[in-house]
């Protein structure tokens, strides 16, 4: 995870993680403080071959810019872009437009390798990942992406609580882990609470692990039951 944070966690980096393949790595989503974190790790950005965006918030995309500017003019190359397709356009349009316009580079595919992605259709990204892009409630009216990875893990993104999709996921999916947002205080708002991931059945909570936390997570640790926390710089298996 090269983040576990909230959007504005202090003490942690942006919810943004690394996903290893055999011969890959891809970036799921790139917030403001994502090029922080790689360089906190020590982790070139030109190791990064493929990055795929889950929602338009600046602690999921902030760092496309900066990803964009470096890649094509310190590395000459063109990072794949796996985006649901209706994201794409807003993407560009309303995010980062204002900064990567110039003359002869217009256009989303003058920095990225675009892939649209289908939401709800499995897709291999690279070889040894597939995504399945599931359009989910984050703030209304707002194109949110959670994503299936490889059948059997649930990553969130930025997620208002809904319990009839984790549960149709354990049961009828049989997705394994589940990373999900958690606000530790509520009201929740645009984001699932603690409380609200507490109220689930204990077979849906034991593959459940906690991010996108803000800065009092120490004080909720060992509390959590079965649903322990993500922890940033942290490697996971799925
Ligand atoms: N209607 C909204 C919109 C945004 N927000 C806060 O802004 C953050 C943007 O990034 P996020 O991770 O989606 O979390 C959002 C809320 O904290 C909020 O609380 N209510
Ligand atoms: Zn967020
Ligand atoms: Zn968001």
């Amino acid at each position: 995870m090269l983040g576990t944070g909230s959007a504005f966690a202090k003490t942690y980096f942006n919810t943004n993680a690394l996903i290893y393949t055999d011969s890959h790595t891809l970036m799921l989503d790139c917030g403001t403080t994502a090029h922080q974190s790689l360089h906190r790790l020590g982790k070139p950005l030109s190791d990064i071959d493929a990055v795929l965006i889950s929602h338009i918030h600046a602690d999921h995309v902030g760092g496309m810019e900066e990803l964009a500017f470096r890649m094509k003019f310190a590395f000459g190359r063109k990072p794949l872009l796996f985006v649901p397709e209706p994201l794409a356009g807003p993407l560009w349009e309303t995010s980062l437009k204002g900064g990567l316009l110039q003359d002869e580079f217009a256009a989303l595919d003058d920095y990225f390798e675009v892939r649209l992605l289908q939401p709800g259709v499995r897709t291999e990204l690279i070889p040894g990942l597939a995504a399945e892009p599931i359009r989910t409630a984050h703030i209304p009216n707002k194109i949110s992406y959670s994503y299936v990875l490889n059948d059997d893990f649930f990553y969130s993104a930025d997620l208002t609580f809904h319990p009839e999709l984790l549960r149709a996921l354990v049961e009828e999916r049989g997705v394994r882990t589940i990373f999900h947002d958690c606000q530790l205080k509520p009201p929740g708002a645009v984001h699932t609470t603690l409380k609200e991931l507490e109220s689930l059945p204990l077979h849906i909570r034991e593959r459940i692990r906690l991010m996108h936390y803000d800065d009092t997570k120490p004080q909720y640790e060992g509390k959590t039951g079965v649903m322990t926390f993500v922890e940033q710089h942290e490697r996971y298996r799925f």
